[in-house]
């Protein structure tokens, strides 16, 4: 008798009795398996953030690079998300698809129900200012330098309820105050409130990005991004960002996406997603475990590697550096899990 090992047919998986598993399903058992299938919701029904295999290619000079190479993510109501990568990972390219600046070449996008691919010009202008909310790395990228903190929060709405009107009436008198009172609000729940009529030159970096996303939530947006905005602050002002930003989660309910290098701010949040090469690979979740016999809370993290639809698992390099492995790998199917081992035959 032959025994291949590989994907398909391990003799690991034999050995362990998992033959069952493999023996030829019946008519009936693929029939079932066909109406599972349909009936199973569709992926990403039920996110608010949803990029199916979305891919970017840039062409300059007649070179072509592929910035997302089939990106899968999923993000729900309501969390606060860091994305980590190395540089020229693909991160700001997302970034800049999800905020809505730059189109994908292939694959799909949905954010807050709006069809990223399909939003003419008008829409997208629209989703910018009302759906979603941005801060840039740059903090002079944020705000407008000769309006006052309170002006640049109230920009965003003035906009969104149409013209600026230079004397107005009655109504729009009571527009302008409540505007005023909502920009007040966020600053003040920021921690920012002191710096309600200075420009922005007469502000640190760190009150200018707390400034920055009084204004990205000044229209309720459904969603922040955040592409490295602690990246030109020291680490100490990069954590009161970072604490605002979670203010802002917690307490009006936003879903907060940042792109970050700092490992710190990484840590500080529930689900951290890694980007590589243009995918998403891997995906640390946190939470807290209270001990029942002392009470004493402990974080648990759990590192996950993302399985796409297709099947395709992208190895951390350092597990598969540290084993040898390249081009070919040995699978093998076992009771409760897959086993990946360097392949003996090379050489
Ligand atoms: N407008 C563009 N034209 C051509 N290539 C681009 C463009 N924007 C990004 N790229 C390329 O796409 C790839 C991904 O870039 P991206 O800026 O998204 O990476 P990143 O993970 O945000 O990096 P960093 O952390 O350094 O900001 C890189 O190879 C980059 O050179």
């Amino acid at each position: 008798m032959t025994t291949t090992e590989g994907p398909g047919n391990s003799s690991g998986a034999s050995s362990t009795g998992v033959s069952s598993i493999r023996s030829s399903p019946s008519l009936s058992d693929l029939e079932q398996r066909v109406a599972a299938r349909r009936e199973r919701p569709a992926y990403g029904h039920d996110a608010l953030i949803t990029c199916d295999r979305l891919v970017r290619i840039f062409t300059t000079d007649g070179v072509e690079v592929q910035a997302l190479q089939g990106l899968d993510l999923l993000v729900r109501e309501g969390e606060l998300l860091a994305l980590v990568g190395a540089s020229g990972s693909g991160k700001s390219t997302l970034m800049n698809i999800l905020a809505g600046l730059d189109e994908p070449t292939a694959g799909a996008a949905k954010v807050a129900g709006r069809d990223l691919l399909t939003m003419g010009a008008k829409e997208r202008l629209r989703y910018r200012r009302e759906v979603v909310g941005f801060v840039w790395q740059q903090t002079s990228r944020n705000l407008l330098p000769y309006l006052t903190a309170s002006q640049n929060v109230a920009l965003p709405m003035q906009l969104r309820g149409g013209g600026v009107r230079i004397g107005g009436s009655a109504g729009s008198g009571r527009k302008r105050s409540r505007r005023a009172a909502r920009a007040a609000e966020l600053l003040d729940l920021l921690g920012v409130a002191d710096c309600r009529d200075r420009r922005p030159r007469q502000m640190s970096g760190g009150q200018q990005q707390r400034v920055a996303i009084a204004v990205a939530l000044a229209n309720e947006p459904a969603v922040v991004f955040a592409d490295e905005p602690t990246g030109e602050l020291d680490s100490h002002t990069g954590e009161q960002i970072f604490a605002a930003f979670r203010t802002a989660n917690e307490q009006l309910g936003t879903t907060v996406v940042i792109v970050t290098h700092d490992q710190a701010v990484a840590q500080e949040v529930r689900r951290t997603v890694a980007i590589r090469d243009g995918r998403t690979s891997t995906e640390v979740l946190r939470h807290t475990r209270i001990d029942e016999a002392t009470g004493q809370e402990s974080l648990v993290s759990r590192e996950y590697a993302m399985l796409d639809r297709a099947g395709r698992l992208q190895l951390p390099a350092e597990y598969t550096d540290s084993l040898g492995m390249r081009d070919r790998v040995l699978l093998g199917l076992e009771q409760d899990h897959i086993q990946v081992r360097p392949d003996d035959q090379e050489r």
